[in-house]
């Protein structure tokens, strides 16, 4: 049996990038051998075995034939006299499908090394199609090496929107796209990724609420490439590439935030996404156009704080002014200056109303009501005293 390091670890040797993993390729062997020989069996789709020590990645060399839609229905034929070559022509990427034996020689049929010479991502053989995820890694990777200059090939976009047309990733579960996506995030340019997806018309397939944004203003865009500059939490740039509140440049009517609301709640449940982006996203799309707006009275802020529950969810609402930074640092009709100045006094504003606490109203002997009542007056005193402070320093 021959044993070659394939996949990744290859690529990002090549790149010099130090990779996260490595994959093995197993040619001329059978599974029993694999046990035999201590290798623990991982998955029960294909055969793939972990190492005895190192824990890695083991594959048998295989070849895939698809027998349904979407990521279900292959067949997978892991026999002993499957190839290399043939294991490597079943793979996404030209750049993914060099394997290395164990004097370190390149085995790369189909030139890989030269696509990544070139900057080329380019798709192996028609057998890329068997798999619909492999739109959105190409996609990822595109947003991956974006930095270094990468491109994707005429041939391999033209095959994306043909998948695309064809439905296949209507198929995908949310899963494996929330995957995608966090992945993506993790790259140095994300919003590669979605203009990538909308290219190919794949955005308006797998996440339709997202498509007329991303298709219409490059807000989004421009507000997740801020975050990622920005270094901000992934949360933050989710928040960002996830926006689906429209209309930047004039007050939104309540109806257009409910929808909004209700589209956000819609397309995070479908994806079920964690509870803490699905709380920033929502809290972003309802209150980022009305946060925005320059002459916000103290009546306006204290009724927002109240909303977004800034006196107890602080850590959150501190996220939502990031946020609301990054996207209303893009739009044409606000200065940056003007927009940090902005944040910074309703930071003030709420530290200030936060600072108010109940124990001199106990004290005073108010309950329930009144007490709510009297702490609501004095956070709005706070807030305008703060603004009015503001106003005579400037
Ligand atoms: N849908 C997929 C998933 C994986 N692969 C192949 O399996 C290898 C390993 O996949 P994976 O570990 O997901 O990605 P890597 O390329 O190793 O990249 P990363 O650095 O993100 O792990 C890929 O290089 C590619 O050859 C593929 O052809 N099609």
């Amino acid at each position: 049996m021959e044993v070659y390091l394939v996949g990744g670890a290859v690529r990002d040797q090549l790149l010099g990038i130090k990779s996260q993993d490595r994959d093995w390729v197993v040619v001329g062997a059978t599974p029993e051998q694999m046990l035999a020989q201590g290798y623990q069996p991982v998955g029960k789709d294909f055969p793939v075995f972990l190492h005895p020590t190192t824990h890695e990645e083991y594959a048998l060399a295989r070849t895939e034939r698809k027998s349904g839609h979407g990521y279900h229905g292959f067949t997978c034929n892991a026999a002993p006299d499957v190839t290399l070559t043939e294991d490597l022509q079943r793979r996404d990427l030209t750049i993914n499908a060099i394997a290395q034996n164990s004097q370190g020689e390149l085995i790369d049929p189909f030139n890989g090394a030269g696509d990544l010479s070139q900057k080329c991502l380019r798709h192996v053989s028609p057998a890329f199609a068997e798999d619909p995820l492999r739109v959105l890694r190409v996609a990822r990777f595109a947003a991956r090496y974006h930095h270094l200059g990468f491109y994707i090939a005429e041939e391999t976009l033209s095959l994306m929107c043909a998948m695309v047309n064809l439905g296949e990733v209507d198929h995908l579960v949310s899963e494996r796209i929330w995957q995608e996506i966090i992945k993506a995030t993790q790259t140095l340019s994300p919003w590669i990724f979605f203009t990538t997806l909308q290219q190919v018309s794949a955005l308006k397939r797998i996440l339709p609420e997202l498509a007329s944004l991303w298709q219409e203003s490059n807000l989004p865009q421009q507000a997740l490439k801020a975050a990622k500059q920005q270094q901000l939490s992934e949360e933050i740039q989710l928040a960002c590439a996830l926006l689906l509140q429209v209309h930047p440049n004039k007050a939104s009517t309540s109806i257009e935030v409910d929808t909004a609301h209700n589209l956000t709640k819609q397309l995070l449940e479908r994806l079920k996404a964690p509870n803490n982006i699905r709380q920033l996203n929502l809290l972003v799309n309802q209150f980022w156009a009305e946060l925005m707006r320059l002459e916000l009275s103290a009546k306006d802020l204290l009724n927002i704080f109240d909303r977004a529950d800034a006196w107890r969810r602080g850590e959150r609402f501190m996220m939502l002014l990031q946020c609301i930074k990054c996207i209303a640092g893009n739009i044409p009709h606000l200065t940056l200056e003007q927009i940090n100045e902005h944040i910074k006094a309703i930071h003030q504003q709420w530290q200030a109303a936060l600072a108010i606490k109940p124990r001199p109203f106990l004290k005073q002997g108010l309950t329930g009501k009144a007490l709510g009542a009297a702490i609501h007056e004095a956070r709005l005193s706070a807030i305008q005293a703060t603004a009015k402070e503001r106003s005579s320093d400037s």
